[in-house]
């Protein structure tokens, strides 16, 4: 075919055009954008050789080669891996595939710096070549195509590229980059050996330069002949644990990730057993933006016996703990492992078993060091004498668990339904804001620590935020006897905690469902003074609910009130009004059912009713303030406006 013109997908142009005014404050990651990609093309080719042996051709041995040429100002990365067709090229390098890519754009914020990160969080990948150079030549041809099926992309970077059909005997890929004129720093072998040291280690084929030696006549160095490997061409996670530095495990985990920040914890391990596996799991300190989307993929890669299987492994590890990074390499799968065998396979489930806990367990022990450690003082005065040491590494972790919590939290909740078998691990790992605690941070296990005495069962509220929450009116007579109440604002907790009735052996229990029985931290005389006022109050009541039928499911008195005169409630396995109202907003069908209103007879406004001549209005009013003070809307407001002002008057 001859030369052709294309124009780039829109979306390309506008990454090239943020790539090539330099959003990235670290260029030298374009190398390792291109060899990762070199050596992504090459594990494709050893997973489709699986099938096919002869797309191996002649040369089997997979490697990456990294020349310069200071004359031409040129930078090439070449690989042997599968090469594409001139269709190929025109697809994978003029338009992003990705899904998402839109959205993306659209969260750009101008502000350079959360710009960068959000681009290297999503991979500008191949277009990252355009930051070093202002001309970029791929020449590739497929594994498996004659040699005159080879092709050549050209482009500048801006609005086109050309393409056209050419001889190339040589299978895989050559992206040749023509330098900036500023960028020549990058012809010189010292500096691309040390980029490719410190971002791609690990790739686990060889990575080959030219080597260079000092030629005392012309006293500079010299290329040779001879090619030699610049990387230690071994999987990380392939090593020991004690050949390993933090630092190479943060920059494996940003290599995986495309996330620029270090990891907040990782856990590396040999598993030994029916099923043997090396497992290294990343927790990402900084969620990802595509976490709620229900395709986020999963985090994990798959390798069998160090060969690439696949991206994205989701059978490997629950959907709620989705946002997990890491590799799994197993020694007991087939090489030719499908996704839908993956579903199926006993030793899948296990190695989904496992990193489960292995997952659940770091979140512990963070859990566990995210306070600031106290010293421990004995009865007798004495303070144990605490290393230096022990102190640095206890204080290391402090506060990582809530910063955890405040990024994932919301989403761990879902394992609740998810995942039966760890919801007691699961339920201790919650954390919420409470009637004594603004932040949140309190555990459930804090407080059944803190509960009263005689106190049966764990109090929680759900509302649309704290402030609702905090200002509940069904709050007023746990606050008034001192009875911490957890306070519930994320939009799962409500269906989370459907899924979890106890803690401990204690109840949960909703204060807004269903009556509120305090049990024995009720005396006795309030008990017999709340019944005799519900007694007194008996007619009233009758003529509320007469007043009320259309609205509400029943009226009674209440305890649970103090300084409120009315409050709704729902029946103990009720839908909360709040979750129904979430449900109606999303336009979604949720249950009709008629809350409960619930009066304090000992309220002025309550005691007025009797005697009032606008009990009708009254009766209404009380309603639609129980309704607005839980966030909620009367249903007709222009009545309520009106019912009010005809008292104001
Ligand atoms: N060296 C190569 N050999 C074969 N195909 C390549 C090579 N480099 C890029 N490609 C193709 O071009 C596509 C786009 O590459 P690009 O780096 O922009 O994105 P990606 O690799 O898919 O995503 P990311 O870099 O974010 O992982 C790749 O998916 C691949 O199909």
């Amino acid at each position: 075919m001859s030369k052709q013109t294309l124009s780039f997908q829109a979306e390309v142009s506008q990454l090239l055009h943020l790539v090539t005014h330099s959003l990235y404050s670290n260029p030298d990651i374009f190398l390792r954008e291109l060899v990762s990609n070199a050596s992504d093309a090459c594990d494709k080719l050893r997973f489709e050789a699986l099938n096919d042996a002869a797309l191996f051709e002649d040369t089997p041995n997979l490697e990456v080669r990294v020349a310069f040429d200071k004359d031409a100002k040129t930078l090439t990365i070449t690989d042997n891996g599968i090469g594409m067709s001139l269709a190929e090229a025109v697809e994978h390098l003029g338009t992003i595939a990705k899904s998402g890519t839109k959205d993306f754009m659209s969260r750009l914020s101008g502000d350079q710096k959360q710009d960068a990160q959000l681009i290297g969080q999503f991979g500008v990948g191949f277009y990252s070549g355009f930051i070093v150079a202002d001309k970029i030549t791929v020449e590739s041809r497929r594994a498996g195509l004659p040699a005159a099926e080879g092709v050549r992309w050209i482009s500048g970077g801006s609005g086109d590229f050309e393409v056209e059909n050419i001889e190339r005997p040589a299978r895989g890929t050559s992206v040749i980059l023509h330098l900036r004129e500023d960028k020549s720093e990058y012809l010189s072998h010292w500096k691309l050996k040390s980029i490719i040291g410190k971002y791609s280690d690990h790739i686990s084929l060889p990575i080959l330069m030219q080597k260079e030696e000092w030629d005392a006549e012309k006293s500079e160095y010299v290329q040779q002949d001879a090619w030699a490997a610049v990387n230690s061409a071994n999987a990380l996670w392939a090593r020991s644990k004690k050949d390993i530095s933090d630092e190479q495990y943060a920059e494996f985990y940003k290599n995986l990730s495309y996330d620029q920040e270090a990891p907040l914890a990782w856990s590396h391990n040999r598993v030994e057993g029916s099923t043997e596996y090396t497992q290294l799991l990343y927790i990402p300190a900084k969620a990802p933006m595509d976490l709620w989307n229900r395709d986020h993929k999963a985090g994990i890669k798959l390798y069998v016996k160090r060969v690439f299987i696949m991206d994205e492994a989701e059978a490997l590890m629950p959907s709620y703990l989705r946002w997990v990074k890491g590799v799994v390499d197993s020694a007991d799968l087939p090489l030719n492992v499908s996704r839908e065998l993956l579903q199926e396979s006993r030793d899948v489930k296990a190695i989904r078993e496992g990193n489960t806990r292995r997952v659940l367990a770091m979140l512990e022990d963070l859990a566990k060091k995210d306070a600031a450690p106290k010293a421990a003082e004995g009865a007798d005065g004495v303070t144990d004498v605490v290393s230096e040491e022990d102190k640095a590494a206890a204080e290391k972790d402090v506060g990582k668990y809530s910063a955890f919590y405040a990024e994932f939290g919301a989403v761990l909740k879902e394992g609740l339904g998810e995942d039966f078998a760890n919801r007691e691990k699961l339920a201790k790992l919650l954390r919420f804001a409470s009637t004594q605690s603004d932040v949140v941070n309190v555990g459930l296990a804090d407080y059944k620590a803190r509960m009263k005495e005689g106190q049966q069962a764990i109090y929680y509220i759900t509302a649309d935020n704290l402030a609702a929450a905090k200002n509940s009116p069904q709050l007023e007579v746990f606050r008034k006897k001192g009875i911490e109440v957890l306070l519930m604002t994320d939009r799962v907790d409500e269906w989370a905690l459907s899924h979890l009735h106890e803690f401990d052996g204690t109840p949960l229990q909703s204060v807004a469902k269903g009556a509120v029985d305090l049990g024995e931290l009720q005396d006795e005389e309030e008990k017999k003074a709340a019944e005799a006022a519900a007694e007194t109050f008996r007619p009233v009541l009758e003529r509320l609910k007469e007043s009320l039928k259309d609205k509400a499911q029943d009226v009674r008195v209440t305890t649970r009130l103090v300084d409120s005169p009315a409050c709704l409630v729902v029946e103990d396995h009720g839908m909360s009004t709040q979750l129904a109202r979430l449900l109606k907003q999303a336009g979604q069908k949720a249950p009709e059912s008629k809350p409960i209103l619930e009066v304090n007879a000992e309220h002025p406004l309550v005691k007025k009713l009797d005697a009032s001549a606008h009990f009708d209005d009254l009766a209404h009013i009380l309603f639609d303030q129980a309704l607005l003070a839980e966030g909620g809307l009367p249903e007709d407001p222009a009545a309520y406006v009106k019912r009010v002002n005809t008292l104001l008057v």
